[in-house]
């Protein structure tokens, strides 16, 4: 079967000449949930930036879904993928939830009942149906996270991509979005410091460190690897054991 992700010898370097990735190679297949793990510093938001064309690489190739990541099938791509950045902020821009979560769909050419389906099935996915009239300034952190989640799956993307989804959540609030995460049985790529929710959410994770892939494999095998967590500045939290 195709591949969800196939990433090939991607290797890229900032404007002012720092190299951040030298050669990765990623292959996720359809339905898979993977963690992209790694220490501050590691590229792992350079890798993500490049899944739907954000940055252009220096080398190498992405295909999502078979579709080659390039300039000409950019719209294509962005609707294929879908990134959930680390601050809602970022992604809530409209006067109320609702046109929030339409804007991404209606760009793609959703319009009338259809559209509004839409957006109820994705708020409806995060639990938010009840907020679509209110202002997105008006909610706590946690819900705007959820609708920022919303605005991406309205999309429907084939890959849906998390910047650090757990940060600064409460616990009720992390679970509750763990929950909606584990429902939506999307493929998913989830950037993350938070190796117990890594571990609960995706059977696989990859480590990036140094603009390189080095270690891949099941997330339990990965974090019981006590040498290999240490060279690589991760530390799972204080009194967690892998059972
Ligand atoms: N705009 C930029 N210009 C130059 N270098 C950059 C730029 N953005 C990031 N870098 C550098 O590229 C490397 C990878 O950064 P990146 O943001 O991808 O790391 P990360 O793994 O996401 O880190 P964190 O866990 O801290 O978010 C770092 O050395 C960083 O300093």
């Amino acid at each position: 079967m195709t591949p969800a992700l196939l990433v090939k010898g991607l290797a890229f370097a900032y404007p002012d000449g720092h190299q951040a990735l030298y050669g990765i190679d990623l292959r996720v297949e359809q339905g898979e949930r993977v963690a992209v793990l790694g220490p501050n510093g590691a590229g792992k938001t350079t890798l993500v930036l490049h899944l739907n064309g954000v940055l252009t690489a220096g080398a190498g190739t992405i295909e999502v879904a078979g579709l080659p990541v390039e300039k000409a099938n950019l719209h294509e791509i962005r609707r294929r993928v879908g990134i959930v950045f680390q601050d809602p902020d970022d992604q809530l821009f409209m006067q109320t939830v609702g046109e929030d979560v339409a804007f991404g769909p209606a760009n793609f050419g959703l319009k009338g009942a259809e559209l509004d389906a839409r957006v109820h099935q994705a708020l409806d996915a995060v639990g938010m149906t009840e907020h679509i009239d209110r202002s997105p300034l008006h909610l706590s952190g946690g819900q705007r996270r959820r609708v920022a989640l919303a605005t991406v799956l309205a999309c429907d993307p084939e890959i849906l991509v998390l910047d650090e989804p757990s940060a600064n959540l409460e616990p009720v609030a992390r679970r509750e979005l763990a929950e909606v995460l584990l429902a939506l049985g999307r493929t998913t790529l989830m950037v993350t410091h938070d190796l117990p929710y890594a571990l609960q959410l995706c059977p696989r994770s990859v480590l990036v460190d140094d603009g390189v892939v080095v270690a891949d494999g099941p997330t339990r095998d990965l974090l019981a690897d006590t040498e290999l967590l240490a060279a690589h500045r991760l530390e799972l939290p204080f009194g967690f054991r892998l059972d």
